[in-house]
């Protein structure tokens, strides 16, 4: 039987100083380690930027006005295959916190070419 390949929805959320939001990867999770943009799985019947909005509110308590998708992928790491969609958000409101207790901080387009990423993450880091 066909296994449904897991939907991940990954928000690129920019400020005023051309900077962007990113957390660390931690502990027991996938990928522990990295930096991400923030985001996660799209539950079973759910749309993409309804799970977007729902897991942007859920870690960095951004309420989503608005955001385009910039790329979908399928990416195979060592140990499983995600379908990727990274979108751009266009709209928020709030001010981002760490409601995971995550660490987050803005980082510079040169930063984050710098920071230690998922493999996933290259193509949508170098189109920035
Ligand atoms: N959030 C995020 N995930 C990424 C990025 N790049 C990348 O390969 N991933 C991978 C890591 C994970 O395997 C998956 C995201 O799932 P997740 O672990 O964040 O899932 P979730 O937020 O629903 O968390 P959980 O409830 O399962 O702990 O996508 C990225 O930039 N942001
Ligand atoms: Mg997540």
């Amino acid at each position: 039987m066909a296994v449904a390949i897991q939907r991940i929805v990954i928000g690129l959320v920019r400020n005023s100083q051309d900077q962007y939001l990113i957390s660390l990867r931690r502990g027991e999770q996938h990928l522990a380690g990295k930096w991400e943009f923030p985001g996660g799985k799209a539950e079973a019947g759910e749309d993409e930027l309804s799970a977007l909005a729902r897991e942007l509110e859920e870690e960095v308590g951004l309420e989503l006005t608005g955001a385009e998708l910039m790329e979908r992928k399928v990416f195979e790491f060592d140990d499983r295959t995600l379908a990727l969609h990274f979108y751009r958000v266009t709209g928020y409101r709030g001010q981002p916190r760490a409601r995971e207790g995550q660490p987050l901080k803005w980082a510079s387009v040169e930063e984050l070419r710098a920071l230690p990423f998922p493999k996933a993450n290259d193509s949508v880091i170098a189109a920035l």
